[in-house]
């Protein structure tokens, strides 16, 4: 059993973890002297010439994984660089965010936002890797590298097991590193949920995957540094060593980090990963989200006034959520602000938030707002909209949306997924829900469009 468990992790590129296998056959009688000597001969080589590197970017919520991707796309923009976009969020935004550049065209970039890529779409990513490959093999267009950029929710050991899943992706492909991106302010918040916080603990099974993603580093970016001091700092790199004792760590604001510090690595090692978990190579991983952790989305046509926007957004940010027990990670969206030339992208990490405008709208391009929020326990009760004399506000929280002397937007979502709004015009409130008894928290006055 052990030799042809040897066999098999070699045949994987686990050769240290192979010679060990070996060694445990020879002492039950089997003559392996050939075997254990090549496993060890191979531990020395340089693996995987000739394959596409493939590089994991993972990270909590909002640690700066697309800035880091938007990084390297710049810095790489002569060379062929594939990218795989994961989102959480029933609502995308990541696709307008991504700054590629000339090489890295539309056909080479793929978006999964149908689920998670460590488990319910893990089918369409090696899907999505085979069809860039052939693509390129195709096209004459070699790849010189793949980014995979996973959601903040994602557990990279399942991400990094699908390079030994398949033998397409196996024979074209390699894992060269995981790359984690840590956000020095909040990560020991994440780290500690469901740990030394009782009224946070997670539900049986379910992981901590800000843990998983420090645990699966080859290399972690501790970004972010400007938000807090060396102290903090220091601690955070104590709590990092606790999980990866052996992790490469670079400090950086704005994920400014060397490239050669995360491309191009070969630091991804299946023996280490073996030793951590045994488990890593079987196919089916127990592996559980946290049911309570959900997105909410908006995707409207038209334009938003950006300081009833702003208004709105400081409120809901600053002084509900956290009073009504509901943790909300991260906020994001692509806004098209009325009298504003360009995209306005709103980003928000737990309380810090800023926008600030991006590219220009081409002719012609519809004007959507997109707005997405990323939370735990944003299900709310039922409740409805009451449209109060001079004021139209929520029945249930009371959250002043306008005047009924505005002309506003009513943008209404309820925490879980349906999205409604509508337009009042001014003096007379149109029906807003479409089913009254399901209450709606986000809802914002915004247009002052006529
Ligand atoms: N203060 C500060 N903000 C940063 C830094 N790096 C990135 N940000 C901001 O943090 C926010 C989140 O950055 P992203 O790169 O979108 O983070 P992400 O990990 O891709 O986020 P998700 O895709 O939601 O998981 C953005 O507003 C960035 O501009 C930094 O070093 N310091």
């Amino acid at each position: 059993m052990y030799e042809v468990r040897g066999d098999i992790i070699t045949g994987l590129g686990a050769n240290k973890r192979a010679a060990t296998d070996y060694q445990c056959a020879q002492k039950l009688g089997a003559e392996l002297k050939d075997k254990v000597a090549q496993a060890e001969a191979k531990t020395k080589e340089k693996k995987a010439s000739g394959k596409v590197p493939v590089t994991v970017l993972t990270g909590f919520l909002g640690s700066g994984k697309t800035t880091l991707l938007n990084r390297i796309l710049k810095e790489f923009h002569g060379k062929r660089i594939a990218v795989i976009e994961n989102e959480f969020g029933e609502v995308g935004i990541d696709d307008s965010l991504i700054e590629a550049g000339p090489l890295t065209t539309e056909e080479n970039i793929i978006e999964m936002n149908n689920g998670c890529i460590c488990c319910t779409v893990r089918g369409d990513l090696i899907a999505g890797l085979k069809k860039m490959v052939k693509n390129s093999i195709k096209n004459n267009k070699p790849l010189d590298g793949v980014i995979i950029e996973t959601t903040g929710l994602a557990d990279p050991a399942p991400v990094a097991q699908t390079f030994f899943a398949d033998d397409y992706v196996q024979q074209k492909l390699h894992l060269d590193g995981i790359v984690t991106l840590v956000d020095a302010k909040h990560l020991i918040m994440h780290l500690d949920e469901g740990y030394l916080l009782w009224w946070q603990e997670k539900p049986e099974g379910v992981e901590n995957e800000a843990v998983e993603q420090v645990a699966f580093a080859d290399r972690i970016v501790l970004n972010k540094c400007d938000l807090v001091d060396e102290a903090h700092l220091d601690e955070v790199e104590k709590r990092i060593r606790m999980i990866n004792d052996s992790v490469k760590i670079q400090r950086t604001t704005q994920s400014k980090v060397d490239m050669d510090f995360i491309l191009g690595i070969e630091a991804f090692n299946l023996d280490k990963i073996l030793e951590m978990d045994d488990a890593f190579l079987e196919d089916e991983q127990d592996h559980q989200h946290d049911d309570r952790v959900t997105s909410c989305g908006f995707h409207v046509k038209g334009e938003v006034h950006q300081q009833r926007l702003n208004e709105w957004l400081a409120w809901l940010l600053k002084e509900q959520l956290g009073l009504r027990g509901v943790d909300l990670f991260r906020t994001k969206g692509v806004l098209a602000v009325q009298g504003m030339k360009e995209k306005f992208v709103f980003q928000a990490v737990h309380m810090a938030f800023n926008g600030a405008p991006q590219k220009e709208w081409e002719p012609g391009e519809e004007r959507i707002s997109k707005l997405t929020f990323i939370g735990k326990n944003l299900n709310r009760q039922a409740g409805h909209v009451s449209n109060e004399v001079d004021a139209i506000r929520c029945g249930y929280c009371k959250i002043p949306l306008a005047t009924s002397q505005q002309d506003v937007l009513v943008f209404a979502t309820r925490w879980d997924r349906s999205v409604w709004f509508s337009r009042a015009l001014a003096g007379r409130m149109g029906p807003v829900w479409e089913d009254r008894s399901q209450h709606c928290v986000a809802f914002v006055a915004l247009s002052a469009q006529a």
